[in-house]
């Protein structure tokens, strides 16, 4: 987003020059330039098609720096550099190569014109010896980003979401089903009887216990849902693009796994479950709220039970 911006601050200026100055063809590349600035910025601040707004950015940095070379001639070719490092951040590996590569191709013809072999091969070697480091520390930073990333939305213990990636994928859920006119439910877990089981059987069970529930819940999940851990002994499950009925039917396939496996890997132990369809117009509070009464309506109804707020 910061750089289609940036483009678009930078290149704006030089349109309108471009214009005043009569300069027809690089006043349509420009114009092209800032159109596609301002689409990628769009795209990315509606956070839609991120893949497709990176790949295309790489493209306008490639074509946009050969473009420089071929028309402003061999002395423009230092910003195949710049162009360079953008991609390898903004993208793969293998796909920055392949940009990196058909920005040489483009430019090789008009370099070969106008330079001596010696000075030719110099700007590729350290094109070379660039486009190495800048992958070395690429995917270093990538790495960590990742690995942050990780520890900003990972619950530490049961490896599931986070409370913070749940109030993340909750505000993401209530734009998409509004956007898309889709369905959406919410299911609350929470394990009964939790502080006796601590009691009797010590914290490290109880621990075992949390894996365990995220571990078996997963093993029924669609593949678009996830399980985020939202309290101590509490978890969430977003289901998208789902009805009641779908939501109580894997709600209840999760609350009998449970039920008939857990003594086989941990104590025997119940879970209770709340669920909750969006309701339109509503905020994410109110959603959750209405799922965690439901889940409270199966504690006093006895536990071990699925309870829908209609
Ligand atoms: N082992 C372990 N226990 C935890 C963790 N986080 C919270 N707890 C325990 O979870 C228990 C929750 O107890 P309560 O809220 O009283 O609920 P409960 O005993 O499950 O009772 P009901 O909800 O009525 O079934 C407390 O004893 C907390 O110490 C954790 O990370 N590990």
């Amino acid at each position: 987003m910061g750089l289609s911006g940036l483009l678009f601050v930078f290149v704006a200026p030089l349109t309108l020059y471009r214009l005043f100055i009569l300069d027809w063809q690089v006043f349509a590349l420009d114009v092209y330039l800032i159109g596609s600035a301002a689409l990628i910025f769009t795209c990315a601040y509606r956070q839609q098609y991120i893949v497709f707004s990176k790949l295309y950015m790489c493209l306008l940095v490639s074509l946009g720096s050969a473009m420089t070379v071929l028309l402003g001639g061999a002395h423009q070719v230092y910003w195949i550099y710049p162009a360079s490092l953008t991609m390898f951040f903004l993208t793969s590996t293998r796909v920055a190569y392949l940009y990196v590569l058909l920005m040489c191709a483009l430019i090789i013809p008009t370099l070969q014109a106008s330079l001596t072999t010696l000075e030719f091969i110099n700007i590729f070697v350290a094109l070379f010896g660039t486009t190495f480091f800048i992958n070395v520390f690429a995917n270093e930073i990538k790495s960590e980003n990742r690995n942050l990333d990780l520890l900003a939305t990972q619950d530490f213990l049961t490896k599931s979401g986070n409370r913070r990636a749940f109030d993340h994928a909750l505000e993401m859920t209530l734009k998409e089903s509004v956007i898309l006119n889709t369905p959406s439910c919410l299911i609350v877990i929470d394990i009964d009887n939790f502080k006796l089981l601590n009691d009797n059987h010590g914290h490290s069970v109880g621990d075992a216990v949390l894996k365990h529930l995220v571990k078996s819940a997963q093993t029924v999940l669609r593949k678009t849902d996830t399980v985020y851990r939202i309290g101590g002994e509490e978890f969430a499950i977003l289901m998208e693009d789902a009805s009641l009925d779908d939501a109580r039917g894997l709600a209840e396939k999760i609350r009998q796994t449970i039920e008939a496996d857990s003594a086989k890997a941990t104590p025997y132990y119940t879970i209770s479950l709340g669920i909750a369809a969006l309701v339109s117009g509503e905020n994410g509070c109110d959603w959750l709220n209405r799922a965690d009464k439901a889940m409270y309506e199966a504690k006093r109804s006895g536990k071990n039970r699925v309870v829908a707020n209609t």
